[in-house]
């Protein structure tokens, strides 16, 4: 494909010319078809899910045309690669294999003509028996006390993905307290060590590559901390890495016994199905992990195998694309109505926006087109008290998932009821809106004077026709969420290849990384660099204000 191609494809531009058509469309009119949820909806009885697509500014012919742009982009030929093990990171040359660590079937995958399974097998088996231990109080620390508190060292992948995961799982917890340090920022260690007892706390150094800045820092912290107290001895029982770098862990001084291994065919932010996801197994029991990965492992089948048009993961990803690429909305909302998914948002902003965030496309050129939108979001109805007003009646155009379930796991009174009924009742605002007539007569109900009505009237008028997707489950189980993660992994793959870009590469975090190195002696006083003036300014202002 030529330097522009993507946007002179006849799939484009048939795009472009529905998109001039439908814009004018309101989606009050396009309800009027009584079998619209029916033709724009997936029920999937097995999983439990229903996943409702009526509520987006497209017609049959808009679907159509998407589905092609898939067909054309030949998604299924290059998810069949991915899940082979086909080197399709080109830029890291490395194979892209988180559905191999979540492979229930016994299929062989091969990387390099070597079958990864008994080795994902093994580490599998090395995670089951260790968090047996460590919640059934055999593995105990140094002092012969059993663990009580596990905190967990990492940033980015090697973060974001377990604690979500432990979050939205904190229903089923029945071991022990898990904690999460990310920020070298000396805060967040400082405010979890404060609370624990080194007697009863193990470490888990997860880094894939065991030398980022900010794990190994906190890391000698927390050794510092516990030998302080316990002796340089006590390491071993209260120290475990999670990595693909068996040297870098042993020079930190962790047993290799204690070392659980995953490979660079695992990306950082697609790492929790691996030794990444040990606090989890360790938070919920082995089992739940399994269910997990169970859960992941059906969405992986139904993206390999279900027709595109009944695709979940890439029908999302198209409507995604369309609304990106043609309405050019530059933002995407996660809205999930559950308190235990509040950190889903943050953990999908790593996994869409450092996969997708690209400009360079599959041929080398630069891309004229946009490519990954901007994540964000936050539980329902807390949103809805925040932000939701820009969503209504700003002037952005902000489509948004809206992630419910019928069941919840904890039940209390009518609050899942009350929670539900906002869920239902936004997408339906977003939808339809209020129109000046409506606005007016429920002005009139309420007895305001006609003089009132012509000032507030403008005010009250909500245009509707903003673009929802609802995605509900029965239930949130270990299953669910499982599938729920590997359906928005799914529909960023398949944006990637929609947009012809690398989404299995990270480039674009190194520069800050380098530059960093560059200024830290300035800060300690031993270098003087050059910089810009600002930049240079910035550092005199801290080195003289520093105490
Ligand atoms: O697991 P590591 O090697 O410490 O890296 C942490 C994170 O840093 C990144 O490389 C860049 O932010 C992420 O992709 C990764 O998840």
């Amino acid at each position: 494909m030529s330097k522009f191609g993507l946007k002179n494809t006849p799939q484009w531009q048939n795009l472009e010319k529905n998109y001039r058509e439908i814009k004018k469309r309101h989606l009050r009119e396009l309800f009027k078809d009584e079998n619209r949820f029916n033709e724009f909806s997936i029920r999937d009885n097995d999983l439990g899910i229903t996943f409702d697509y009526s509520k987006n500014i497209i017609n049959s012919d808009t679907f159509k045309l998407l589905i092609e742009f898939v067909k054309a982009a030949k998604v299924n030929e290059y998810a069949k690669k991915m899940f082979l093990g086909e080197k399709i990171n080109w830029t890291e040359k490395r194979a892209v294999l988180h559905t191999a660590l979540r492979n229930r079937s016994n299929m062989p995958i091969y990387v390099d003509g070597k079958d990864v399974m008994p080795e994902i097998k093994a580490v599998l088996k090395k995670m089951e028996n260790f968090s047996n231990d460590l919640r059934g109080g055999k593995w105990v620390g140094a002092t012969g006390k059993k663990i009580t508190d596990v905190v967990n060292i990492g940033i980015g992948g090697s973060d974001l993905g377990p604690k979500m995961v432990c979050e939205a799982l904190k229903y089923y917890a029945d071991g022990p307290n898990v904690y999460f340090v990310s920020n070298i920022d000396g805060a967040d260690i400082y405010e979890v060590l404060k609370k624990l007892n080194p007697e009863t706390t193990l470490f888990i150094i997860a880094s894939k590559t065991f030398t980022t800045l900010e794990t190994i820092t906190n890391a000698l912290t927390a050794r510092k901390w516990l030998a302080d107290k316990l002796g340089d001895r006590a390491v071993v029982n209260h120290f475990v890495a999670l990595s693909t770098n068996a040297k870098k862990v042993k020079e930190f001084g962790i047993d290799e016994n204690n070392m659980f291994e995953f490979w660079d065919f695992v990306g950082g932010r697609y790492s929790l199905w691996s030794a990444i996801g040990l606090p989890i197994a360790c938070y919920v029991g082995f089992d739940k992990f399994i269910e997990l990965l169970d859960g992941a492992y059906y969405i992986d089948q139904h993206f390999l195998n279900a027709p595109y048009e009944k695709n979940i993961p890439v029908i999302m990803a198209a409507l995604g694309v369309w609304y990106n690429n043609f309405f050019r909305a530059s933002s995407y909302a996660v809205l999930p109505y559950s308190q235990y998914l509040n950190k889903f948002p943050a953990y999908l902003q790593q996994g869409d926006m450092e996969s997708n965030g690209k400009t360079i496309n599959f041929e080398g050129h630069r891309v004229n087109y946009g490519t990954g939108p901007i994540i964000w979001g936050e539980p329902g109805t807390n949103g809805q008290h925040s932000f939701y007003q820009l969503i209504h009646q700003g002037t952005r155009f902000i489509p948004c998932d809206f992630i419910g379930f019928v069941n919840p796991p904890e039940k209390i009174g009518d609050h899942h009821e009350k929670l539900m009924a906002n869920y239902f009742a936004q997408t339906e605002a977003l939808a339809f809106g209020l129109t000046k007539e409506e606005a007016v007569e429920n002005l009139k109900k309420a007895g305001i004077s006609p003089a009132d009505i012509k000032i507030l009237a403008p005010h009250k008028i909500f245009e509707g026709n903003k673009p929802s997707n609802s995605i509900l489950f029965n239930e949130l189980t270990p299953r669910t969420l499982g599938a729920l993660i590997a359906l928005y992994e799914h529909k960023i793959f398949t944006q990637g290849i929609m947009w012809r870009i690398n989404s299995f590469d990270q480039w674009g975090v190194e520069l800050g990384k380098v530059l960093a190195n560059v200024i830290l002696p300035e800060l300690k006083g031993q270098a003087n660099n050059k910089h810009d003036n600002s930049t240079k300014k910035l550092i005199k202002i801290f080195n003289s204000t520093k105490k």
